[in-house]
């Protein structure tokens, strides 16, 4: 039997432009730039100020473990000497034997940025979904990285709280 689609959100009246402009390539926002020398590193233009585009990333970086924490045992030796910096809202750059890289990202959450910062950055996809649009926010990375933690399913007592990521308090 055949069934009409589904109406649009009848309270809607524009669809936000973040869900109607879709990259024609993939921006270079995504790309690195790599110092040997521990020189200057260089720098890409997109970020956030430059236009709405249908998918954005943003990196959250957790504060580091120390050697007696759980999980610290996860961390690859190979990776255990290297760090990494937050060198502005869009940027961070990875520090190890082989050199400096600069990655640049639409958002970069330093360690000392809270639920609500990252909530801040995520309230606006948020309310769209809750005008009836589609919208998907994944959190990826390596086991530990804080997926669960920033999605507010695990933690500290406080992010048990009926307000997670603000969603409900929206
Ligand atoms: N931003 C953060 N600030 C403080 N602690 C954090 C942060 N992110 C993660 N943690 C802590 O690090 C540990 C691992 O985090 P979490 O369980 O969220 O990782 P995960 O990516 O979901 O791992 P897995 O894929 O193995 O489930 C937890 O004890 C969590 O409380």
């Amino acid at each position: 039997m055949a069934t009409s689609p589904p109406e649009s959100p009848a309270a809607v009246k524009q669809r936000p432009m973040s869900t109607m402009i879709r990259p024609t390539a993939r921006p270079s926002s995504r790309m690195s730039v790599s110092s040997r020398n521990g020189g200057p590193v260089g720098g890409t233009r997109y970020s956030d100020e430059d236009g709405k585009t249908a998918v954005k990333v943003a990196v959250r970086v957790r504060p580091p473990l120390n050697s007696s924490d759980p999980g610290y045992d996860l961390v690859p030796q190979r990776f255990r000497g290297t760090t990494c910096h937050v060198t502005s809202p869009t940027s961070l750059t990875i520090e190890s034997a082989q050199g400096r890289k600069l990655f640049v990202f639409d958002r970069v959450f330093a360690p000392d940025v809270d639920q609500e910062g990252v909530y801040s950055y995520l309230s606006e996809s948020v309310n769209s979904f809750m005008e009836g649009y589609n919208v998907s926010i994944l959190a990826y990375g390596q086991s530990g990285a804080g997926k669960s933690y920033t999605m507010g399913t695990t933690g500290p007592a406080e992010q048990n709280d009926a307000q997670i990521m603000g969603t409900y308090k929206d």
